[in-house]
């Protein structure tokens, strides 16, 4: 395979597959964290003037939670493994990958964790629920009862982190079993949940591949940006009248569901 040697990297060489230039787009505007074009002039302008701190030593850590078979394990594995696998096999406890990616020429890591859906197996899951910078909350497109149970899975993640600092996505997994109609009818519901808690909606097939790339690229780019943004208010370099564009970081999602019926997110 080949790969991309950064000079800055005191880590492993990023594959040319995982380099990220430009920001990927949301899934649909009505649920995005934010709606710009493109990374802001500032993190560009800090990216090439190497005054990311140590944003290229530091790892993410991303918590993807949901029922049981709902796809999350196979969300991981179509991404870093490019593997499907039909037969279910419950996660017990936790799991974890690494994914490394190069973004505005900055080395950038995710850590992803697989947590389990089952009942029985939560507890040991939830512990490893602190310290996330993104929650992932997983349902299956084709059970409306598993985007019912987000709102649960939402408040035990947060009950583990600061609100007011972490980057929400809801992902409807199995597009590939959905009939348009069926697919039209749920996309309604979680696009307006997705709004109340400030969370970006994404629709995926990990059997087919459908958007599963793109979605991670997504993650990996706005949890970049954060973390440079942080990284300049910690230097001092940020102005007054510097906004913080991923919004998430700037509100209390499970407060905002509960004042707020309409999109807050942009
Ligand atoms: N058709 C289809 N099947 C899928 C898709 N994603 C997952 N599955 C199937 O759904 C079942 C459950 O998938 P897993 O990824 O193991 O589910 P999980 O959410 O990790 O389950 P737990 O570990 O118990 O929490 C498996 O049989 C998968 O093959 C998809 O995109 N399309």
């Amino acid at each position: 395979m080949s790969v991309r040697v950064s000079s800055r990297s005191a880590f492993p060489p990023v594959r040319r597959d995982r380099v990220i230039a430009q920001l990927p787009q949301s899934f649909r505007k009505e649920a995005a964290l934010h709606i710009e074009e493109d990374f802001s002039s500032k993190v560009r302008t800090a990216c090439q003037e190497q005054r990311t701190g140590t944003v290229g030593f530091k790892i993410s850590k991303v918590i993807v939670v949901g029922d049981l078979a709902v796809g999350k394990t196979c969300l991981i594995n179509r991404f870093c493994k490019d593997a499907f696998d039909k037969n279910y096999k419950a996660t017990i406890g936790v799991d974890f990958e690494m994914e490394r990616f190069e973004v505005l020429g900055v080395p950038f890591s995710l850590q992803l964790w697989d947590t389990a859906g089952q009942e029985r197996f939560k507890c040991i899951a939830s512990t490893y629920y602190r310290g996330a910078q993104v929650v992932i909350i997983v349902f299956d497109l084709n059970d409306i009862a598993s985007l019912g149970h987000a709102r649960q899975w939402l408040e035990d993640a947060l009950k583990e982190n600061d609100p007011t600092s972490v980057q929400l996505f809801l992902v409807g997994t199995k597009k590939d079993l959905s009939s348009p109609a069926q697919y039209s009818r749920i996309e309604q519901d979680a696009l307006k949940f997705a709004s109340e808690i400030c969370a970006e909606f994404w629709a995926v097939s990990s059997l087919t591949g459908e958007n599963v790339t793109e979605f991670f690229f997504r993650v990996a780019a706005l949890a970049f940006e954060t973390n440079v943004l942080a990284e300049l208010e910690k230097s001092g370099t940020r102005q007054i009248g510097d906004v913080v564009r991923i919004n998430s970081t700037s509100s209390d999602p499970l407060a905002a569901s509960k004042k707020k019926p309409s999109s807050c997110c942009q």
